[in-house]
């Protein structure tokens, strides 16, 4: 039975599990760094110069910190923030109110005039404590029992009040709303205690309760709006704003400056109308000058006969008064949940001064912070999506142990008829019905419709859009499986380099369609993909938002790109399970959502497989190979720096052994083609003709020498780079160009592991030691070195393997020696090697190994599928499971009649899981499934 003790102790439990987590991290991240460490961070500005200070923000004391050439940082408006010394010893605490390009202005309650005396000050980033004790006090009176709400909504047998039997009828303000929402309005009108709101992604959750706020005021009724974030409240205010007497609670630097004309800061200086306030502060502030910040001043001016002390007090007494006045003449009183509490300005109201509190996305907001704004109400209206994603936590243990179970979520499954309270919401007005779709049938069990004006809606009905095979699909599905784009970990987080590029030639092709960049966002799951995507960005695409799943909630944008990231062998999908992060993550595009994937990897999981099913099904599918980015990070998994060793032998061997057998396959097809075709041609009577072959790889041309040998043909290649084209005729041939073949089997290492050997008839021994060079200078390689360093050979640094793929990201490179351009967008172009290398710790590569690229394009195999007439361009990747090569909507092992040998080796653990990660693995699953049996066990209780 959750009695209000029990659920009391609970939570004083949890949060203070929460909140030694988070002293931990924050100690963590400054324990023993100096400032210039902490600067990199972006947590610390040093060599701040106190440029000016005056009275600002509704008479506070504002400090503006100048730097020229501010380095990059992550303060904004409303971050609380120490000015402090060299030495981080802090001179005194404010609130960021303003950031400039080359100034930080730091509002502050109480200022210590020692700052001024100061020649640079660091300004750094400081956690908030207060809102725990504001928890803790809020725990406080649900003990003390001082509301009605808490024994009803705190027992595990909820009884909520019958409605009201003679509801009022209702004109509504927005005559728009849809039948659900007039329905939400008027649940919320007759409910006496509680109401819910459940509002999927799009269906006008905000735009409702909006509705629900005037409709009460009109009934003469005081109401508290709330919500978790400030812009989850500054959005409620913007809409709010033209019904009468609405006030915004909050330090004004955290509330949008086109809205602080609503602050109650403001409000206030409204009040004083003969503008003593204003006197006083100036009092105050002409005192403080007085006292020689402004050197030429001192003594100066100031006639008052109080002091500074003095002043303040006055002030405070004044601004009490008129506070009280201006929220009692408020109907609309908004505030974020934690400022709801009796220790802010509502503690100087009337316990029964509101009759009904309003909390908007309540499924984001700790349980505790809900109850900070019910104490002020007797009834409560909740707004939310339980099935997006829940509050973030930072302990583990204190989520796992109930801190992540919602007050929306714990009504809805405790209520017993939960009907009677909740309205879902089910008309959304987003996205195109197709990316609603899944969403809906898999989270709202397929209640969700599209309005008419959304539900077609594409890309390409957008002002200056082409129409596209993107821009007229609203889903994309781009496939990695077999492209061998592997996820990399380092530290905690995930990213794909591989992905990344792939994300970022999928944006400019977006771009190029004709789509602005403001309207395009990639949502990837992991922090280190977003920097690994920032990376690949190069300084453009400045207005595409990269962000976490975490971080788009409650947004939208025109087209989204996922990024997926997860690639591994053993199938590990980590927290991209967690299906309300993909909810979350799909329902923020209106028009066009691409996916991007390992599907070998994710359809391990039966949602995430699901999902990929959904994509590829009513959606275009594109394959990585189409990209022309297949391989480029093979060599490049890194393991995090625990397995690294442990696991060398396993993970080093397999990509090989696959690699290999993969080359095999790939010798075998060529070389049997190209002898029908070279046979053909023999027994023709096209006596006097030279059949040119382009596009060729090293292994191909040479292969190709070696037939022309066999049959009496005879072989030249002319021309160099991707440029070279293999002649074959009947007769001797002169050669006009010098051969590059040569140099190739000087290289040590060959892409197709062939012998070096094998004797060629014509164009052999014509290669010059410059040629050579040339090519090897830009041909970046890794230089193992003993003890696990590499050599960086961009920058000839030794790298700990596990960080190389790190270290290339932020690594500049050496300015190449060669005259071809350094920047060719295309792989296909140039000296294609280039633009792969640059990122890659890889093995020692030539050009030719690159032209396998082209070979996609150009290979003149075509997919064995009946009837299928596509070329296949997975040519270096054939299925893993019949060894056959097929086209790109045919590549998928499900779709080319491979499916249930898929399915097998999904469930079963491959070859390459080792016996140690099996073991890993199962005591993993044992732990879930404790885990699992404790929630059940829990939830019953
Ligand atoms: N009845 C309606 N008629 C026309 N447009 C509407 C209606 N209801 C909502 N909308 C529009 O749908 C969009 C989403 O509305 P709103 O922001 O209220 O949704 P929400 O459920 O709060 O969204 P989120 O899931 O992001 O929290 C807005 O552009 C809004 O103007
Ligand atoms: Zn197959
Ligand atoms: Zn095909």
């Amino acid at each position: 039975m959750l009695t209000v003790e029990r659920f009391v102790a609970t939570q004083r439990q949890l949060l203070s599990l929460e909140q030694d987590e988070e002293t931990e991290q924050s100690r963590d991240l400054l324990h023993g760094q100096s400032a210039k460490e902490l600067e990199k961070d972006g947590v610390c500005v040093t060599k701040l110069y106190p440029a000016a200070i005056a009275t600002g923000l509704y008479g506070r004391r504002v400090l503006k910190l100048t730097r020229e050439g501010l380095p990059n940082h992550s303060f904004s408006s409303g971050d609380i923030a120490g000015v402090c010394h060299k030495d981080l010893t802090i001179v005194c605490e404010g609130i960021v109110s303003k950031v400039g390009k080359e100034s930080i202005s730091v509002a502050f309650e109480t200022f210590s005039e020692d700052v001024l005396q100061l020649n640079k000050v660091c300004l750094l980033k400081l956690t908030n404590s207060v809102t725990y004790s504001r928890y803790v006090s809020c725990l406080k009176r649900i003990e003390r029992n001082e509301n009605d709400l808490i024994e009803k909504l705190l027992s595990d047998d909820i009884k909520v009040a019958p409605p009201n039997p003679n509801p009022s009828s209702v004109t509504y303000y927005n005559n728009n709303l849809n039948s659900g929402q007039k329905a939400a309005v008027k649940l919320t009108l007759e409910r006496p205690d509680l109401a819910i709101i459940h509002g999927p992604p799009g269906t006008g959750k905000t735009t409702t309760i909006v509705e629900v706020v005037r409709q009460h005021v009109t009934r003469g009724e005081k109401v508290l709006v709330c919500a978790p974030s400030n812009i989850a409240v500054d959005n409620l205010l913007k809409k709010l704003s033209s019904t009468n007497s609405v006030v915004r609670l909050g330090h004004p630097a955290r509330v949008n400056v086109h809205l602080q004309h609503l602050s109650l800061d403001a409000k206030l200086k409204d009040l004083d109308e003969d503008n003593i306030l204003g006197d006083v502060r100036k009092d105050i502030d002409l005192a403080l000058t007085s006292r020689g910040y402004k050197a030429g001043n001192k003594g100066g001016d100031y006639r008052g006969n109080k002091n500074v002390g003095e002043l303040r007090k006055e002030l405070r007494e004044r601004e009490l008064k008129a506070m009280k006045q201006v929220l009692t003449s408020s109907q609309v009183v908004l505030a974020t949940l934690t400022s709801a509490g009796k220790e802010g300005p509502l503690g100087k109201l009337p316990d029964n001064h509101f009759s009904v509190c309003v909390i908007d996305e309540a499924s984001q907001a700790l349980e505790v912070a809900c109850w900070m704004g019910l104490l002020n109400a007797k009834k409560v209206i909740l707004a939310g999506d339980h099935l997006q994603l829940p509050p973030t936590i930072k302990s583990d243990k204190a989520a796992k142990d109930g801190l992540s179970l919602t007050l929306m979520e714990r009504l809805l499954n405790t209520i017993k008829n939960p009907d009677e309270v909740c309205i879902t919401l089910t008309e959304q007005y987003r996205m195109n019905d197709l990316i609603m779709r899944w969403s809906s049938e898999e989270m709202y069990r397929g209640a969700l419709t599209a309005h008419p004006s959304v539900f077609n809606h594409l890309l390409k009905d957008l002002e200056g859009l082409e129409n596209t095979e993107i821009t007229s699909r609203p889903l994309c599905y781009i496939d990695t499986a077999g492209s061998a784009l592997h996820e990399t970990l380092l530290g905690v987080s995930r990213g794909n380099t591989g992905e990344a590029k792939l994300v970022v030639e999928y944006l400019a092709g977006l771009k190029e369609a004709g789509l602005r960049e403001s309207d395009m966002a990639v949502i990837t799951p992991y922090n280190l993909q977003i920097e690994f995507i920032r990376t690949e960005m190069r300084g453009q695409f400045k207005e595409v938002e990269v962000c976490t799943v975490d971080g788009f909630q409650g947004r939208e944008k025109e087209a989204i790109v996922i990024s997926m990231v997860r690639s591994n062998d053993a199938g590990e999908i980590g927290f991209l399970s967690e299906s309300r992060r993909m909810n979350v993550a799909v329902t923020r595009a209106r028009r066009h959502v691409c996916l991007v994937g390992d599907s070998l990897t994710v359809r391990r999981d039966a949602f995430l497989g699901r999902l990929v099913e959904y994509f590829t099904h009513h959606g275009l599918v594109k394959s990585a190979f189409e990209f022309g980015l297949e391989g480029v990070v093979d060599d490049a998994v890194v393991q995090s720096t625990e397995d690294f060793d442990s696991h060398k032998a396993e993970t080093d061997e397999a990509p090989t052994k696959n690699a290999s057998q993969t080359a095999t396959q790939q010798e075998k097809t060529f070389k049997q083609s190209s002898l029908e075709m070279l046979e053909e041609f023999k027994n023709s009577d096209r006596n006097d003709e030279t059949i040119p072959l382009p596009g060729l790889n090293s292994y191909q041309r040479r292969t190709i020498h070696v037939l022309c040998e066999e049959l009496g043909l005879f072989s030249s290649s002319s021309g160099s780079g991707t440029q070279r084209v293999l002649l074959v005729s009947k007769k001797p041939m002169e050669t006009k160009e010098k051969d590059g073949d040569e140099e190739l089997s000087k290289k040590t290492e060959n892409p197709a592991g062939c012998d070096e050997t094998s004797s060629t008839r014509v164009g052999a021994s014509t290669t010059s030691a410059s040629d050579t060079q040339s090519h090897e200078s830009y041909t970046l390689t890794v230089n193992e070195s003993p003890s696990n360093l590499l050599v960086c050979q961009q920058c000839g640094k030794r790298v700990p393997k596990t960080n190389m793929e790190l270290h290339l990201v932020h690594c500049k490179p050496k300015t190449f020696s060669t005259n071809s351009s350094q920047n060719q967008k295309h792989p296909k172009s140039g000296s294609s090697g280039k633009k792969k290398a640059q990122n890659k710790p890889v093995q020692p590569r030539t050009d030719d190994d690159l032209d396998i690229l082209d070979e996609a394009a150009s290979s003149r195999l075509s997919c064995p599928v009946p009837g299928c007439k596509n070329r296949c361009i997975s040519y270096i990747a054939p299925c893993r499971f019949c060894s056959t090569c097929h086209c790109s909507h045919h590549q998928m092992p499900e779709v080319h009649g491979c499916g249930e040998a898929a399915r097998r080796a999904a469930h079963q653990p491959t070859a390459r899981v080792s016996a140690r990660q099996q073991t890993q693995n199962k005591s993993r699953l044992k732990q879930a499934l404790k885990d699992k049996q404790k929630e059940r066990t829990k939830k019953k209780k």
